[in-house]
């Protein structure tokens, strides 16, 4: 079931080469519970959690070349080009010992759909989409308090629009494919878990109550 990360695009670094990996896409708003939720999966599951957003935050404070550009992009609740934010998870899916990885936050649109699939040659297993109202993410955002230069409401709005616009049509495509699962984000974090629970173990699994 799983693809193969091919050896282009590695830096200086010496990487495994062929490693076979199982990827899932974590997708929903901003807000809609994305981080919160791959914690409980990696908890009971033993996925390895990358976030798009925080390997572009590390990447800004490492003092990268791109951490300017990045920055800025962030403060504008923009998309930073695919390039930059594929070899960021290619090199810690490289790194890890693990092989099965949630993918937070990313395809966020078309071009990190596409140039992922054709850089690494990985196709997600599927995609667990978090549906939450515009409201409630907008509430959430408000009071998550981790200082993000980009959770106040002028940004917030901005990152709606693109979520909207460029976001939305990615879940699309992955829904014409059948591979979407998607998980009503709306209730309390433990009954949200339920619901992923119920997606993570197999139907062989699964006991009558
Ligand atoms: N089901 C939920 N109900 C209420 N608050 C939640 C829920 N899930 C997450 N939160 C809170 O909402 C904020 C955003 O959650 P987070 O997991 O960071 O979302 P995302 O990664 O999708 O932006 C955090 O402060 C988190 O504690
Ligand atoms: N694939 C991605 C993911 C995030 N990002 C940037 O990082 C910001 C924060 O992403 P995030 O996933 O941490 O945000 P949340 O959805 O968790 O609130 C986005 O608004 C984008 O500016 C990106 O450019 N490309
Ligand atoms: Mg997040």
């Amino acid at each position: 079931m799983g693809t193969v990360v091919e050896s282009a695009n590695q830096g200086a670094v010496s990487l495994p080469t062929n490693k076979k990996v199982t990827v899932i896409f974590v997708l929903g708003g901003p807000g809609s519970g994305k981080g919160t939720q791959c914690t409980n999966i990696v908890e009971h599951f033993g996925y390895t959690h990358l976030s798009a957003g925080d390997l572009l935050r590390a990447e800004i404070k490492s003092g990268s070349e791109n951490g300017t550009m990045i920055s800025n992009m962030i403060k504008e609740g923009k998309i930073v080009p695919s390039e930059v934010t594929i070899k960021l998870l290619q090199r810690a899916i490289q790194e890890n010992g693990n092989d099965k990885f949630l993918i937070d936050g990313f395809p966020r649109n078309e071009e990190n759909r596409a140039a992922f699939e054709l850089v690494t040659g990985i196709e997600p297993e599927f995609v667990l989409f978090f549906d939450c109202p515009e409201a409630e993410m907008e509430k959430r955002l408000l009071g998550r308090n981790q200082g993000r230069e980009d959770d106040n409401i002028e940004t917030i709005r901005k990152r709606f629009n693109v979520y909207m616009e460029s976001s939305l049509p990615v879940i699309e495509y992955y829904n014409s494919k059948g591979k979407v699962r998607k998980i009503d984000a709306v209730k309390p974090v433990e009954e949200v878990f339920e619901a992923v629970k119920a997606v993570f173990t197999p139907a062989n699994e699964k006991v009558a109550a």
